[in-house]
């Protein structure tokens, strides 16, 4: 398949480069043309994926024009905040009916929409068929070839199975669903838990209250999906539940790791100057709690996730105030 990639961080490259192996036609979109110039001629990005040499077929490239000619599918890893930016400026290169996978983990700040909304929003009247694919993925392990399984969710069955066998590979194992918004409220929500479970890890809690937060966020997770229309089983799947106990316990996930430093007392402004990569979970923690209020849906560490960031609460007092809620079953 000619495939375009936009996203030159860890893990557009990293799908870029699994899908070159594979034999497909990739060109991946790195917008800063000096950077992809150098990824380009040394093979190796550096700045996000260093020392995972990339696939000789790979094309590198920062003109977005030569990057979309003639591709019969769009995978986009763009930062979330950013991709309705992206999209609606080179809506002009899509064709109609073209297949877009947003593998981007996000809830968009100004609109509340997640990511299937805003590929739909930006791309209208091009009618995008469009797949979601999310799940537990760390860009340094999928580049390395350990063995993952993520999810796809995509509601025309026959694209899906496509995708699937497109995006498949010996290490890399793609399930599909039809249940799209389930797997994106997954995987945006549970960046919000990873920062929660660094927090708890930082102040070192313990493994019981880590425990607790991975099945309290799930449930957090399911009750919000419910709402708004996802199916609750999809939650118990890999881009809920197993998304969720990787980036809550491990060490790679930037998200966690801004939870850590604050949990640690670091402040929120000196972490993230501190970081090139993105750490989606800070965003997305203001837009679920939008969400949570617009839909009138109790979301507990959601609410404290965001007073520490937004309203520089001591991460103690919030811990404190989620085992001081009223008792309730179950
Ligand atoms: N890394 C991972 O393990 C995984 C990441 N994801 C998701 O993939 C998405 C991308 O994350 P990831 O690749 O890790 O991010 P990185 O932090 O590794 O890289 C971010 C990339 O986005 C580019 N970028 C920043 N701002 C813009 C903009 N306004 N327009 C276009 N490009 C921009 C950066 O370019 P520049 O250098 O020029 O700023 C850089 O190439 C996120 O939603 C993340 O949650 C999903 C699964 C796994
Ligand atoms: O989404 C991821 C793994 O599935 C990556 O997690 P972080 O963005 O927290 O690094």
């Amino acid at each position: 398949m000619n495939i375009a990639v936009l996203g030159g961080g860890s893990w557009g490259t990293t799908l870029a480069d699994l899908l070159a192996r594979k034999g497909n036609t990739i060109r991946l979109w790195i917008r800063d043309p000096e950077q992809a110039r150098l990824v380009a001629s040394q093979r190796v990005n550096d700045r996000y994926l260093p020392g995972v040499e990339l696939c000789p077929s790979l094309r590198v490239c920062w003109d977005i024009g030569e990057v979309m000619q003639g591709a019969q599918c769009v995978l986009v890893a763009v930062p979330s905040q950013f991709i309705r930016e992206v999209l609606s400026r080179h809506k002009h290169l899509f064709p109609e009916h073209g297949v877009v996978v947003c593998a981007s983990k996000g809830v968009e700040n100004r609109t509340l929409q997640p990511m299937s909304r805003v590929v739909a929003e930006s791309l209208e009247g091009k009618s995008p068929r469009y797949a979601i694919l999310s799940g537990p993925s760390f860009a340094q392990e999928v580049s390395r070839q350990l063995p993952t399984a993520v999810s796809l969710g995509c509601e025309d069955r026959q694209l899906a199975h496509t995708l699937r066998d497109v995006l498949s590979t010996d290490f890399f194992r793609v399930y599909t669903t039809p249940d799209f918004k389930g797997v994106e409220l997954g995987g945006a929500v549970k960046n919000i838990m990873a920062i929660g479970s660094g927090i708890a890890d930082g102040l070192q809690f313990g493994h019981d209250a880590r425990a607790a937060l991975i099945t309290r966020g799930l449930a957090e997770m399911s009750r919000l999906g419910r709402a708004m229309g996802a199916q609750e089983r999809t939650f118990m799947g890999l881009s809920g539940m197993g998304d969720l106990v990787l980036t809550c316990t491990g060490d790679l996930s930037r998200n966690r790791q801004v939870g850590l430093k604050l949990g640690q007392g670091q402040k929120l402004e000196k972490i993230l100057a501190s970081m090139r990569m993105v750490a989606e979970g800070v965003r997305t923690t203001r837009s679920v709690y939008g969400l949570g209020r617009e839909y009138g849906i109790e979301l507990p560490i959601t609410e404290q996730v965001y007073k520490v960031l937004y309203e520089d609460k001591d991460p103690r007092a919030a811990v404190q105030e989620l085992m001081q809620r009223s008792l309730k079953d179950e």
